[in-house]
């Protein structure tokens, strides 16, 4: 067993992986039904070293599951998973001195302590030789603003306080990937964009592979180059955050504002009016014409005031996604 890297450039492996769970259910009042959870079926990627990777799905969708077999927390039921050339169920503690994890609704830092002394402690498990680990600590507190924090018991810090915390504990061992799971829920503007700028910045300094699990968008967006999307433990979407957008076959709307309130404007489809407020009206059209056509017909028309474009936001169009797996209508956004 090597550390090497298998397939060129790809630092974590994943080919055909499943995790199937044996579930109990209760039946009447003494039976108990078994049956299966297949939370990850059949999946397979590869992240290159130095991506930053978005990991996105519905609730139970299986993105969880996916990291807990990345770290080695749970052994897939079929299929090859290799990071950094390691079986992680296999070697787990190997495994843990080249990954970091952050779960956001969880800490890793011991809770009556001091933060420092929680870095103390990791700095012996993880057995970071000290000219490193002063390094690393002074980058780390520089960088994410921790200078004053120090000293304070982990259970007196603020969410986004901890959440910092908890992002330099991952990364003093010089973790060559990261995993984070919803590391910026429940954080204000001004916390999330630190914590967003900071992993742009640490992927930039040091190349650090990210994987990023959120239902925030905007982390995505703002951080992520490609992004997977997982549906009922299969991968529906990967690819460039773009691509998204024709994928869902968005659309766009133009809004526009009319000298007063009239019915809805007439225009040809498939574009439509979607919603009308008043003197205000939203047509929806698709996303690959361009607008002018749509807006000179309703000038000519109409009493025109003002108008403006809105472009699909990636959160309708991973609806629309879903809507149309499920076989549903996809839903409107206005
Ligand atoms: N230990 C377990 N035993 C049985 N079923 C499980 C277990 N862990 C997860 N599951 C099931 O597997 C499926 C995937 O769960 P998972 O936690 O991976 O989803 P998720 O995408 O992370 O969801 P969320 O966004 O809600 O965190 C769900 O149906 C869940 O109920």
């Amino acid at each position: 067993m090597g550390t090497t890297v298998g397939s060129e450039g790809a630092f974590i492996e994943v080919d055909g992986v499943e995790k199937v769970f044996d579930v109990r259910r209760r039946k009447g009042l003494l039976r108990r039904e078994r049956h299966q959870v297949r939370a990850v079926d059949s999946i397979s990627f590869t992240v290159a070293r130095g991506e930053m990777v978005g990991y996105i799905g519905p609730n139970g969708a299986g993105k969880s599951t996916t990291i807990k077999m990345l770290t080695g927390i749970l052994t897939p039921s079929g299929g090859r998973l290799r990071v950094a050339g390691i079986d992680p169920s296999r070697e787990r503690t190997r495994l843990a001195h080249r990954i970091g994890v952050v779960f956001g609704q969880r800490t890793t830092l011991w809770w009556d302590l001091p933060l420092i002394d929680s870095y103390k402690l990791m700095h012996r498990m993880y057995r970071i030789p000290d000219a490193r680990y002063r390094e690393n600590l002074a980058r780390l507190v520089e960088l994410l603003g921790l200078g004053d924090l120090l000293e304070v018991p982990v259970r007196q810090l603020s969410l986004g306080q901890r959440m910092r915390g908890d992002i330099a504990a991952a990364l003093l061992h010089d973790p060559e990937v990261l995993y984070l799971d919803e590391p910026t829920i429940g954080l204000d503007v001004v916390s999330k964009t630190r914590v967003r700028e900071f992993l742009r910045q640490v992927n930039a300094e040091r190349s650090t592979t990210v994987l990023l699990t959120t239902h925030d968008l905007q982390d995505i967006e703002q951080v992520c180059s490609r992004v997977m999307v997982i549906d009922h433990g299969r991968l529906v979407y990967d690819g460039a955050l773009a691509g998204l957008h024709e994928v869902g076959e968005s659309e766009r709307t133009l809004v526009v504002d009319l000298e007063r309130e009239c019915p809805p404007v007439e225009v040809p489809a498939p574009a439509r009016v979607v919603r009308v407020d008043g003197p205000r009206q939203w047509v929806a059209f698709p996303a690959s014409e361009p607008a002018a056509g749509l807006v000179t017909r309703i000038a000519e028309r109409y009493p025109l005031v003002d108008l403006s474009v809105r472009e699909p936001d990636i959160e309708a169009v991973i609806a629309q996604m879903y809507a149309e797996r499920a076989g549903r209508a996809p839903t409107q956004s206005s």
